[in-house]
């Protein structure tokens, strides 16, 4: 027997069957108007969807409500009231974990005229691209509030806006709270040291939002209501090793619409099996309107490595500073060399009695710029490549670091007001947008040269100039890589 095809009859009010089948009726209308039942379904459905979506959106603005209510709350007890603060810091902290963005303070806010006990060290940096642990806050000791703080923290709170009130109650619960000798006790030292109270670290969250607070509004503000999080980078520094590639990450990061990695992560040359997700981790938070740079300067001696890079983002954009090669040579063995009376030139070697360059030496090989360069034009166009004068660097960081600015598609920010030239030290130094002191490049970096014989020199340089007037050629200009006296 032929079933009974599946449908609603509108002015029908029983529950027919119909051969195996059961359907659906309605009475509504007289036309006897015949439905599908998936219509029907999908009907329902859609029902169901608005619902949810409607109730959610009630329950995020009770959540928003709440947090005002908290604000008002803290406003009309004034300073004394501890509980009212800590409630606001808790309802601010549930809030500022979720992924979503939420409506937060980040707008309008200035930093206070003493930022709580937030310190990001000072002074010389340690050999950061040796050592690789962060920074901490509060050297850290833990310490009670004291009445000062607590006066401090309210006058700055009583000063500022809704929105900055928020940050500020957030910033306080982040640092000053588990700075208390209680916090402190229950952390125990065999977990991971950043899961530490008060662990600060360049580049992860809290560096970025406290960092994106001390900022002039005039001169950045995150985009209204978001959040920072983790971006796979969109600039990335390939090279190369002893060419100044420290000095133009630490130049470029007082731009506030750039944020590094804290330390190399040699990704795509060592670490590629830990996976992407890895990787993204190792990267610092970051608003939309900034971008994320890291720097390896091996990496683009690794063919492979463009490969990768190009998988991960085809759009990326790449940094390469360049040296004279025998100056880069030679710092790399002075660093090596440093305080030996005496040493041999390890980078020579001597054949039937003929001494030649080694160009199987990696610090050697280093200095070929072009034959590594070239890998990576397979995969890039040269526009999305810079290639920087380490040399200039030295010399007239300001122009090098426009040129950067230029390439990387950010505003104009850093004039000759964030450098000036320590004399002692014979270099330039830095004066961030956000910080109290200015600040040099480490003691690793700028020292003396070991000497270099003469014939060795020439040597050196009869074997680099013809990589060197490969790269030339492909820049369409020259660096001024002639023999120098010292090198
Ligand atoms: N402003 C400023 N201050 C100090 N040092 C500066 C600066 N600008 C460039 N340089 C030069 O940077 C050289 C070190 O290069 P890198 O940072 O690429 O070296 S490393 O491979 O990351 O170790 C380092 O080489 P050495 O002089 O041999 O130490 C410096 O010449």
């Amino acid at each position: 027997m032929k079933a009974k095809k599946c449908s609603i009859v509108l002015d029908d009010l029983s529950r027919s069957t119909g051969g195996n089948k059961r359907c659906w009726t309605l009475q509504s209308f007289r036309s006897g108007v015949r439905v599908p039942r998936w219509v029907l379904s999908a009907a329902l459905g859609a029902l169901l969807f608005l619902t949810v979506y409607h109730l959610r959106a009630i329950r995020e603005r009770d959540r928003k409500v709440s947090m005002s209510a908290h604000t008002r709350d803290l406003s009309a007890k004034g300073r004394d009231s501890v509980e009212a603060r800590l409630d606001l810091l808790k309802a601010a902290a549930e809030n500022n974990h979720q992924d979503e963005a939420v409506e937060y303070p980040v707008k309008h806010m200035t930093a206070p005229d003493k930022p709580l006990t937030i310190s990001h060290g000072s002074g010389e940096d340690k050999d950061e691209d040796e050592n690789d642990e962060g920074d901490l806050v509060s050297d850290q000791k833990a310490t009670k509030l004291t009445d000062d703080q607590i006066r401090m923290i309210d006058a700055a709170i009583d000063d500022m806006s809704e929105n900055k009130k928020n940050l500020m109650h957030w910033l306080f619960e982040k640092y000053v709270l588990p700075g208390s000798p209680d916090a402190l006790q229950a952390w125990s030292p065999d977990r991971d040291i950043k899961e530490r109270p008060g662990y600060f670290r360049p580049g992860n969250w809290d560096w970025t939002m406290t960092k994106a607070g001390e900022y002039d509004p005039n001169l950045y503000s995150p985009p209204f209501g978001e959040l920072p999080r983790q971006r796979f980078p969109q600039a990335i520094m390939i090279g190369s090793g002893h060419c100044g590639t420290r000095a133009l990450l630490d130049f470029i990061q007082m731009h506030p619409h750039v944020v590094v990695a804290h330390s190399e992560v040699h990704f795509f040359d060592d670490q590629f099996n830990r996976g992407m997700e890895w990787y993204l981790g190792q990267m610092p938070y970051s608003f939309s309107n900034q971008i994320t740079l890291e720097k390896s300067p091996s990496y683009v001696m690794y063919p492979n490595a463009a490969r990768e890079v190009y998988a991960m983002n085809r759009d990326v954009r790449l940094l390469m500073v360049v040296k004279d090669p025998v100056v880069s040579l030679m710092s790399s063995f002075s660093r090596r060399n440093a305080g030996k009376k005496n040493y041999s030139y390890s980078f020579l070697t001597t054949v039937n009695g003929t001494t030649s360059v080694n160009s199987d030496l990696y610090i050697v090989a280093r200095g070929m710029f072009f034959v590594h360069l070239k890998h990576w034009l397979r995969f890039f166009s040269k526009s999305q490549i810079l290639v920087l004068d380490g040399g200039a660097l030295v010399k007239d960081p300001i122009t090098q670091i426009q040129t950067v600015e230029r390439f990387l598609g950010i505003p104009p920010k850093l004039t000759s007001r964030n450098f000036f030239f320590n004399q002692t030290k014979g270099f330039y130094c830095m004066v961030p947008f956000t910080m109290r002191a200015p600040k040099c490049l480490g003691v690793n970096k700028g020292r003396p040269h070991v000497p270099l014989d003469p014939e060795v020199k020439t040597l050196l340089y009869n074997f680099y100039k013809p990589y060197n007037e490969q790269l030339f050629r492909f820049l369409g200009k020259r660096f001024d890589w002639e023999p120098k006296d010292t090198v």
